[in-house]
C-alpha cells in the first residue's frame, strides 16, 4: 500500500523580504533541507524539534499553503503542488495562526461554507457539524462570531472545521497548545480515536514531549531544516535532547 503521506528532498527557502528597508537586514532563510519521510495510513506522526527548525513549514507545504523550492510531496497518493485541488479533500489542516475562519461569521456559518467547499454532501452537514462539536466541546460556540472566541475557543473550531469531510490525512501544528491542560487531553484522545477508527494518517507538531510520548507511533525529529532522527519515541529521544540541549542562549 502507497504512503498517504510522502515526501521528497523538500527543500524551501523563504526570500529576502522585498521591502527596501529590510532587505539590506535580513538574508534568504532556508527553512528545509532535503527532507523525505513517508507516514502510512492509521499511523500517528509526531514533529518535534527547536523552534526554527522547519516544523510549521513542512506542514504548509503538505497542506498546500506553501509551495515548496525544490523537492516533491504527495498526500493520499496526490502532488501537493500539481493537484492542489484535489488535496484539499483528503486533507484536513489545523495549522497554527489559523486565519481561514471569517471573524465576522457564527461557527457554525464558517463549518458550512467549509462543509461545501470539502465537499460534504449537503444532507450531512448539520449531522457532521453537531457531531464534532460534541466530539471537541464546541457545541456552546457554534452560534457565537468567531471574533468573540478565545483562542482555546478558535482552537476548537479549526479542529473541528479539519474533521468536517473525514481527510484521509490530518495535518496538526500544536493545536492544543492553547487549550487548557484538561481538555487538551481529552480533545487529544477523542480525536485521535475518530481518525484512528477511519485509519487517517496523523503528521502533528509538538513541543510537549510527554504529549508525543503519549500518542504518537513515530517520531520525526527536525533540526535546522534536516531530520536528525526518525522512529519510536524511545530511540529518538535521546538525540531530541542533545539537540535541545545544543540550542544556544541568548545570555541577558
Ligand atoms: N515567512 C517567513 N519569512 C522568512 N523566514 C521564515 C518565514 N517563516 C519561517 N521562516 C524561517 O524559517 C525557519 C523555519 O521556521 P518554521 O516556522 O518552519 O519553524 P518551526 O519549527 O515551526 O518553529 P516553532 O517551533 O517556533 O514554531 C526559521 O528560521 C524561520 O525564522
Amino acid at each position: 500500500m502507497s504512503p498517504e503521506i510522502e515526501a521528497l528532498a523538500l527543500e524551501k527557502t523563504y526570500p529576502r523580504p522585498w521591502w527596501p528597508r529590510a532587505r539590506w537586514r535580513e538574508a534568504p532563510r532556508t527553512a528545509l533541507r532535503g527532507v523525505s519521510f513517508e507516514v502510512r495510513a492509521g499511523e500517528v506522526v509526531a514533529l518535534i524539534g527547536p523552534n526554527g527548525a522547519g516544523k510549521s513549514t513542512l506542514l504548509r507545504i503538505l497542506s498546500g499553503l506553501l509551495l515548496p523550492g525544490a523537492g516533491t510531496a504527495r498526500v493520499a497518493g496526490r502532488d501537493v503542488v500539481r493537484e492542489r485541488p484535489g488535496c484539499r479533500r483528503e486533507v484536513g489542516a489545523a495549522l497554527a495562526d489559523d486565519r481561514g475562519l471569517s471573524p465576522r461569521l457564527t461557527a457554525r456559518q464558517n463549518l458550512r461554507f467549509y462543509a461545501a467547499l470539502y465537499g460534504v454532501p449537503p444532507r450531512e452537514v448539520e449531522a457532521r457539524i453537531e457531531e464534532l462539536a460534541g466530539l471537541l466541546e464546541a457545541r456552546r460556540l457554534l452560534e457565537r462570531e468567531v471574533r468573540t472566541l478565545s483562542t482555546g475557543e478558535k482552537a476548537r473550531v479549526v479542529l473541528t472545521r479539519a474533521l468536517l469531510h473525514r481527510p484521509r490525512v490530518l495535518l496538526l501544528d500544536e493545536v492544543t497548545r492553547s487549550l487548557d491542560p484538561g481538555a487538551a487531553r481529552r480533545l487529544r484522545t477523542r480525536l485521535l480515536t475518530d481518525v484512528a477508527a477511519r485509519g487517517a494518517a496523523v503528521l502533528f507538531a509538538s513541543h510537549d514531549l510527554a504529549e508525543v510520548e503519549a500518542v504518537a507511533h513515530r517520531v520525526l525529529l527536525l533540526d535546522g531544516g534536516r531530520i536528525a532522527a526518525e522512529g519510536p519515541f524511545s530511540e529518538v529521544r535521546p538525540t531530541a535532547e542533545a539537540v535541545f540541549a545544543a540550542v544556544p542562549r541568548e545570555e541577558e
